[in-house]
């Protein structure tokens, strides 16, 4: 990292009184958390419980419509994108990747926000965007179209690109949507590695239960609960959230492990 970068590192994100509505529909309701940024923090829910638009609050893809979310005690609105860049990375579900750049194309976007117009990339640019594809596997197939990449491929070239930036900060949305079970476990286990703060919308919850320190569940726009994973995965939590009967075990380390069973479709 250049020595005159500042980075950002936060503590805690605070979301006091936080509505959106589009179309006439109301998508968060007044929602207010507070969220260690310090930590490794999942969000799960249903589908269309607000998880991906509460997040694109975070990196500023929606406008705060009502209420304030603070970054530590500074309104998100007072941090300027470019110190924002710079902190913090985002997985966002989609890729906005439509041109054909190459791998190492991609991976070296990372390094946009360090850069003013017209300044060259560096040897440590290079050493990093190297480093950051070797993580995730992709150094081999640096040359490739990112286009011709499998899904589970350009997740990854994505996660690269992410830490090329040097985040000090990581919002992660569905990270793990595309990979099979041996690149979830390494996508995670990475993330976890970098001792960073991450928030992580997440599906399974059996991974939530093994890589989050804390984890924060939403319902129709709202949160309802969140706490440890052990605290908060149980399996009257799962029934009443998402309508699935389960059997909640510990793991000899200490995790929750969910064991679904088949919902009956009976008679009420
Ligand atoms: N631009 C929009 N116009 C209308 N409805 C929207 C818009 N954006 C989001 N929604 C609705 O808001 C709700 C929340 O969407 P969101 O993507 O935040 O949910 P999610 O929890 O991330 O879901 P999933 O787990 O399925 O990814 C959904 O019902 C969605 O259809």
């Amino acid at each position: 990292m250049a020595d005159n970068v500042k980075k950002l590192r936060l503590h805690e994100i605070r979301i006091d009184g936080l509505s959106y509505t589009v179309d006439n529909a109301t998508i968060l309701h007044d929602l207010s958390v507070t969220l260690p940024a310090d930590r490794f923090v999942g969000l799960i829910g249903p589908n269309g419980c607000g998880k991906s638009t509460l997040l694109k609050h975070l990196y500023r893809v929606l406008p705060v419509q009502q209420g304030v979310i603070y970054f530590d005690d500074v309104p998100i609105s007072a941090i300027s994108l470019g110190e924002a860049a710079q902190c913090i990375g985002v997985m966002g579900q989609f890729h906005a990747v439509q041109f054909d750049f190459t791998v190492w194309q991609v991976a070296m976007m990372g390094r946009t926000p360090y850069k003013k117009h017209f300044d060259e990339d560096t040897e440590e640019d290079y050493r990093i965007a190297a480093e950051a594809l070797r993580r995730v596997g992709m150094w081999e197939k640096a040359e490739r179209s990112f286009l011709s990449l499998s899904g589970g491929e350009q997740q990854r070239v994505m996660l690269a690109r992410v830490l090329t930036q040097e985040p000090t900060y990581l919002i992660l949305d569905e990270p793990t949507n595309h990979l099979d079970i041996t690149y979830q476990f390494e996508l995670l286990s990475l993330v976890k590695d970098l001792d960073i703060g991450v928030i992580a919308a997440l599906h399974d919850l059996n991974l939530a239960a093994m890589f989050c320190d804390e984890v924060v569940v939403m319902e129709k726009g709202r949160v309802v609960t969140m706490g440890p994973p052990n605290a908060v995965l149980t399996e009257n939590l799962i029934q009443r959230i998402y309508g699935v009967p389960s059997v909640v075990s510990r793991h000899s380390e200490g995790y929750p492990m969910i064991r679904y069973e088949r919902p009956s479709h009976g008679p009420a």
